[in-house]
């Protein structure tokens, strides 16, 4: 990663708090954050960690708490009106009567320009469905206009929010095929998603957020480990029981974490079935259960475990 006298974003002790002052709702809670231009970065968390209300921020759509934004070197709003900043949002801003090369030439219009739709169409993928209405372009079609509607300013940093929510598989892969194919060319680009597939993917680099804040950096692997592990759960009534069972798994190859909660084991493993035959055969174990671990709880162990809050 280089290092310019400019970043392309700087987020620095941004707080923001919703609600009665008496008793607020932190959605952010002391972000700080560097990007420097040309870095694709993914802001991935789970549900409520606080990434639209940043991205809402980086745009000027809502004012910090405390804290600042630098947006290119000046202020969002500055940022925003001159044309260096766009966003993919996930809903509004498409009139569903208009063609799509319609709707390209309206945003090019709106920047005082005349433009020819047919350039951002084509970046955007979707230059042989100028004609069509938006009205019957798919959820993914009309993510791709947005796209190209972002692109009309030629902005240096193009920020999306979860742009590719209720898409197929084949959606995104071609939605993120065309932001790589632009982003090759220089352009910033930061999104956030909860999709971890899609943040180690398609992104440079990735931020974590949880509640409000960046976990630290270097635990993107951490998290995708966790993630991909099973959790094996049994009962065991018996205290010496229960105890003799944990050492025994503790042992098993790919057990990650042991723990005993109540009348309940728990065990983390990435050889679940190991850990389930050996409870079933060897022990008292009883109600067993195996549950994939996501995103979410991967982030509640990370946060717990590492979090000084
Ligand atoms: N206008 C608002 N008023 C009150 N609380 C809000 C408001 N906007 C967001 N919040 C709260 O702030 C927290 C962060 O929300 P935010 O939408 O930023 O998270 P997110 O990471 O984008 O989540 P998601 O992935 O679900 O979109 C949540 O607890 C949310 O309920």
């Amino acid at each position: 990663m280089h290092t310019s006298a400019v970043p392309a974003l700087e987020l620095r002790g941004l707080v923001k708090e919703f609600g009665a002052p008496a008793a607020p709702i932190r959605a952010v809670d002391g972000l700080d954050l560097r990007i420097e231009p040309g870095e694709v970065v993914a802001f991935l968390g789970p549900n409520g960690a606080g990434k639209t209300t940043t991205i809402d921020m980086v745009l000027g759509l809502t004012a910090p708490t405390s804290g600042t934004v630098q947006v290119l070197g000046s202020t969002p709003e500055a940022a925003v009106a001159a044309g260096r900043v766009a966003a993919v949002m996930q809903t509004g801003g498409l009139l569903r009567d208009l063609t799509v090369a319609e709707t390209v030439g309206l945003t090019g219009a709106l920047f005082g320009r005349d433009v020819d739709p047919t350039a951002y169409l084509e970046r955007a993928g979707i230059a042989d469905l100028a004609d069509r209405l938006v009205a019957k372009c798919s959820g993914g079609q009309q993510q791709r206009l947005r796209f190209a509607m972002a692109l009309v300013p030629d902005p240096d940093l193009l920020v999306l929010d979860e742009p590719t929510t209720g898409m197929d598989v084949e959606g995104r892969r071609e939605f993120w095929a065309a932001i790589r194919a632009d982003a090759a060319r220089g352009r910033t680009v930061v999104f956030a998603t909860h999709y971890l597939d899609e943040a180690d993917a398609y992104a440079d680099r990735v931020v974590m957020v949880s509640r409000g804040r960046v976990v630290p950096d270097g635990s993107a692997a951490e998290v995708k480990a966790l993630a991909s592990g099973r959790m094996v759960s049994a009962l065991l009534d018996d205290d010496a029981a229960r105890a003799a069972a944990a050492t025994q798994v503790a042992a098993l190859a790919g057990v990650e974490a042991v723990e005993q909660r109540g009348a309940r084991l728990l065990v983390r493993a990435t050889d679940s079935d190991a850990v389930a035959r050996h409870l079933l055969n060897h022990t008292a174990a009883r109600d067993v259960e195996i549950a994939a671990h996501n995103l979410e709880d991967a982030f509640v162990a990370l946060t717990s475990e590492g979090s000084a809050r």
